[in-house]
């Protein structure tokens, strides 16, 4: 499999071909969709002869539906292509050779179910005519499909996704309201609900809002979010709470959360419990120490090192999560961290730390962040990483500066049924 939705195979030539439909071991009859220079691309249309990988998948929307690109891959073959990518990505793009890629990367840790793990799921609406449509992203680009459940969500709430997306196109279309997705956060833990209507700053009928999800689902909580600029950046003009909380708690091991809806959290609950562990396991942060935690979000790696360690420097660059984390921290009664928001190289903190997480998103470290942190002390990093592409990059900037090297790298399966795949890398002094 590649690190994405397709197969590999090659054609007479040797030319790689990605194969769309089809798993590792298929013999398949597929359409070249597109050619380029170095690489081809072809659609399956029949399984001529099945991997012994294949499986029939649990969901029927799978292959429609854009949610569960690997469905068809037996749960065992998931996890060898995963670790086989974090493997890949260390020997080429951290130019670290097979061998010793082999040797630092761990066995796939699966924290919980290849099923019903997410505490999240995101509807996409499109308007046609008048009429607005609330579904999953399709497999194709654009694509909406309207499902009456999503097995990724726990067994309880499966169905929620039909109640909230059937309320919503009602009330949007004959509201004329923009809406350009739905974000709905469960817990099975703390058995709060919250919705969250995205949309742009204007008139919003929000009483009648509040009372279809009310009648719906009966959501703890019930928020607006209007965006501005381009949909995808995600910058916030403004959160209007409907109803409820107007924020959504977890539990995470120990600690007690409160997230707003545009924050980022792990959208599974047992896959964070288990990064927590595995960060707190390599870096053991003791009483006298001081920690550092880049891109903190609402502090899920934040409020165990405050516990663990005598101070902590916390650098988050999304507002809402900053005042997330800080209100985590005050009803924890945690009064030993420093929470800064702002960019992790600009706001880079200014103190020698013994032990650092650092959990960016998929673009990873920035150069000056790298440089930052090789300037440090630090006995010990813990990289948590959702792209082994930009994973490996980064550790071979740590190699060149020869100042941290990594250990250990650990896949965990937070995204069971896709090709994602979550690292803890511990780096120590090199
Ligand atoms: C993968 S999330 C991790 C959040 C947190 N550690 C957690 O586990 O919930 C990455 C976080 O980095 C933040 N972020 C993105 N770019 C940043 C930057 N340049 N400086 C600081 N934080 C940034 C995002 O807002 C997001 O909260």
């Amino acid at each position: 499999m590649t690190y994405g939705p397709d197969a590999v195979a090659h054609d007479a030539s040797g030319k790689t071909v990605f194969v769309s439909g089809a798993v590792a071991g298929d013999v398949v009859r597929a359409v070249l969709d597109r050619e380029e220079e170095r690489w081809s691309h072809a659609r399956a249309v029949e399984v001529v002869e099945p991997s012994p990988d294949r499986v029939r998948p649990a969901c029927p929307y799978a292959g429609v539906c854009g949610g569960c690109p690997w469905a068809a891959l037996s749960y065992d073959a998931q996890a060898r292509s995963k670790r086989a990518s974090v493997v890949d990505a260390l020997a080429r793009i951290g130019r670290m050779g097979e061998e010793r890629a082999e040797r630092l990367v761990s066995p796939l840790v699966s924290p919980g179910e290849p099923w019903g793990y997410r505490n999240k799921v995101e509807l996409a609406a499109v308007r046609a005519g008048g009429r607005v449509t609330l579904g999953m992203h399709g497999a194709g680009e654009g694509d909406v499909v309207r499902v009456k459940s999503c097995m990724l969500l726990d067994k309880a709430h499966s169905g929620t996704v039909k109640s909230v997306a059937g309320a919503l196109s009602y009330l949007a279309g004959s509201n004329g309201i923009d809406l350009e997705r739905v974000g709905i956060r469960i817990s099975r833990r703390t058995r709060e609900v919250e919705v969250a209507l995205w949309d742009r700053p204007g008139a919003f009928p929000r009483a009648q809002a509040a009372k279809v999800l009310e009648d719906a689902l009966r959501p703890t909580s019930a928020v607006r979010v209007m965006q501005k600029g381009p949909a995808k950046a995600r910058r916030i003009a403004g959160v209007e709470c409907l109803s409820g909380a107007g924020s959504w708690g977890e539990v995470v091991g120990e600690e007690r959360m409160r997230v707003s809806a545009p924050s980022f959290f792990q959208v599974n609950t047992k896959g964070a419990e288990k990064l927590v562990e595995l960060v707190m396991e390599a870096l053991r942060p003791q009483p006298h120490e001081e920690a550092m935690d880049l891109y903190c979000g609402a502090g899920t790696f934040t409020l165990p090192l405050a516990r663990r360690s005598g101070f902590v420097s916390a650098v988050e660059s999304y507002g809402p999560a900053v005042r997330d984390l800080r209100r985590n921290l005050e009803s924890a009664g945690l009064d030993n961290v420093d929470a800064v928001g702002g960019d992790a190289g600009r706001e880079f903190p200014d103190t020698d730390a013994d032990v650092i997480v650092v959990d960016p998103p998929r673009a990873g470290l920035a150069e000056d962040v790298v440089r930052r942190l090789s300037e440090q002390p630090a006995r010990a990093i813990a990289y948590v990483s959702c792209n082994p592409a930009t994973l490996a990059r980064d550790l071979a900037r740590f190699e060149q500066a020869g100042t941290f090297s990594p250990r250990r790298v650990t896949p965990v399966d937070l995204f069971p049924q896709t090709f994602h795949v979550e690292t803890v890398t511990l780096l120590e002094r090199a």
